[in-house]
């Protein structure tokens, strides 16, 4: 039995993991000592052969081992005395084995190694078959073979950058008095009243379902419906009959039982004689009465509505979850299906005293920093005057969970994506108007910078534009504000200057914009005009605007996009690298 073993001469042991007879690769190799101290010991490891090799004509093996538990792989020997080599050393293969840990010669690369002395179990793979043979492959080689993607070292890292960034962002929330509300995936508002919605419906598979069937079996025709009509007229004349004549209560309750099965007949004949194939229609519109919800309904393009209702009511919340878009964007930054961070706090303005607060030379050297996600949240506090709340910690929790995944993301993919995210924790934040954006990219024009999208007041930021403030511009984190109301969402308060909303994005190297968010318009004829200014229907919203009916308050809130900031920390450039499963136009694997 392979459990905890005390090493006596170094006082150290290695940690059976919780749930299985096994340690993981990371107990063993992310030890301070690398492992060495763990020598002598008996441990039965599990993880796939990344490389393996048979040395000494066949009389040994050497496998390179990972379980995912770490970056780093575990070298194993395996003599041809305890296993069929063969089997063994193919890329992909599973292995269970149980050994004794020992230190390595002289003059090797690794630092500790495991002898086996029993194969528990393996999982063989036919190289000829195996569809990631090869250790480098490009990642979009491997967007076409997602089931096994999880096995490359790109892609495992990324995951264990991921996971810690959502563990941050909890944490962060958790630890500052924020409730984790779970908004709805399905829904029937359109937060961004962009028409980006996918439909949630039943009517096409239930239109399908009654095809096939009328095929199989045709509904009744109107004879049919006679005929069980002519059967339950003579069941019920044989009922009255019965009774009329006195006869025996056997005899009546038989007939009434024969009158009710008729009935029954009849009530499906007719019921399937009014089957029609095709999507129910009325008025000569889809009839929407007759699907699953009774209405309309779509997937969430952000829960921030909904979310609302609770910062109305118990103050500061945040949602964490999948929100879905509909937009035809092949771009390397875009997805059809992504995480959003979205907290919202009642009781927050854009204090005009908000430069004062920007300007104080804060440098930020916490945690929570390192998740992206929790800077926005800083930000917001910064932003809207709490920074007395600031969080301080003494590292980077990235830097603290994973760095050997960082060090494998600078070292393969970005070599400054650690310098960045320190740059960010240290350097105070650029922010300037809307306004002041545009002049500063017509002054870029004038000096000789070509931008394929024209600039002018009134234009949504392109990301080339959003990209040459915070790469080239300013070289550190851009937050702009105030847009023109024109191009931002109903929702966002208007400034006294009529034209524009109190809505802020933040735009970070590698990225562009990370974080999107704003004031609420919290003026109940003002969000109501500005609705109806967009063209958007009242009455689903008629709930929301209920919120401001009825205790209304000051709200602020942002959205930030949790896949932008894994491709800012790890310095990744395809953005459907960095979810584990990317829908986007045209796939949707799995
Ligand atoms: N919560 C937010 O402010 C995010 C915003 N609804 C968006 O989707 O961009």
């Amino acid at each position: 039995m392979v459990s905890t073993v005390n090493d006596a001469a170094s006082g150290s042991k290695v940690e059976k993991h919780a749930f299985s007879d096994r340690v993981t690769i990371r107990t063993i190799l992310t030890r301070p000592d690398g492992g060495v101290g763990l020598a002598g010991q008996r441990v039965r490891v599990g993880g796939w052969v990344k490389t393996g090799r048979e040395q000494g004509k066949g009389s040994f093996a050497f496998l390179e081992v990972n379980d995912g538990s770490c970056p780093a792989n575990l070298q194993v020997i395996v003599d041809a005395s305890v296993a069929d080599l063969g089997q063994l050393v193919p890329t992909g293969t599973c292995v269970s084995v149980e050994g004794l840990l020992k230190n390595p010669p002289e003059g090797t690369k690794q630092k500790i190694e495991l002898r086996v002395e029993k194969v528990i179990d393996v999982g063989t793979v036919d190289p000829a078959k195996y569809p990631i043979p090869k250790t480098k492959l490009t990642l979009e080689f491997l967007r076409d073979r997602i089931h096994f993607r999880p096995r490359t070292n790109t892609i495992s890292a990324v995951a264990r950058i991921r996971n810690a960034l959502a563990y941050a962002t909890h944490t962060f929330f958790q630890e500052n008095g924020f409730l984790y509300i779970h908004t709805p995936i399905i829904t029937t508002s359109d937060c961004e009243g962009a028409g980006e919605m996918f439909q949630v419906t039943t009517l096409i598979s239930e239109a399908e379902k009654i095809e096939k069937d009328l095929i199989k079996n045709p509904p009744p025709t109107e004879a049919d419906v006679e005929a069980a009509k002519l059967v339950v007229k003579e069941k019920g004349e044989a009922v009255a009959k019965l009774k009329s004549e006195k006869a025996s209560k056997e005899a009546i309750s038989a007939s009434v039982a024969e009158l009710t099965k008729a009935k029954e007949n009849l009530a499906k004949v007719e019921e399937r004689s009014k089957l029609k194939p095709g999507i129910p229609q009325k008025d000569g519109k889809i009839d929407y009465l007759q699907d699953f919800f009774a209405r309309q309904a779509f997937l969430t393009v952000s829960g921030q509505l909904q979310v609302e209702t609770y910062a109305c009511a118990v103050s500061n919340v945040y949602t964490f979850g999948p929100t879905f878009r509909a937009e035809n964007s092949h771009t390397s930054r875009h997805l059809a299906e992504f995480w959003m961070v979205e907290p919202e706090i009642a009781f927050a303005d854009l204090k005009d005293t908000y430069n004062s607060v920007l300007d104080e030379s804060y440098t930020p050297n916490d945690s929570f920093w390192a998740s992206i996600a929790v800077m926005g949240s800083i930000l917001f506090l910064r932003i809207w005057g709490f920074k007395d709340k600031l969080p301080f910690v003494s590292s980077f929790w990235l830097l603290d969970k994973c760095l050997d995944d960082m060090e494998f993301m600078a070292k393969n993919y970005d070599k400054s994506c650690i310098d960045r995210l320190r740059m960010v924790a240290s350097t105070a934040f650029e922010r300037i108007s809307y306004t002041e954006a545009v002049d500063l990219l017509l002054e870029a024009v004038k000096e000789g910078k070509k931008f394929e999208n024209n600039v002018e007041w009134g234009i949504d930021l392109a990301s080339e534009h959003e990209r040459y403030l915070t790469e080239v511009k300013f070289q550190k984190p851009v937050i702009v504000y105030n847009y023109p109301k024109g191009i931002k969402a109903f929702y966002m308060r208007v400034n006294d200057d009529l034209k524009t909303v109190a809505a802020m994005d933040v735009l970070v190297p590698k990225v562009g914009e990370l974080i999107g968010g704003s004031q609420r318009e919290e003026r109940y004829d003002v969000i109501k005009s500005r609705i109806e200014e967009m063209g958007l229907p009242l009455e689903p919203y008629e709930w929301y605007l209920d919120l401001r009916r009825f205790g209304t308050v000051k709200h602020c809130g942002f959205g930030l996009g949790f896949e932008r900031m894994i491709l800012f920390a790890t310095g990744i450039d395809n953005i459907r690298d960095v979810i584990p499963f990317p829908r986007y136009p045209g796939r949707a694997d799995l």
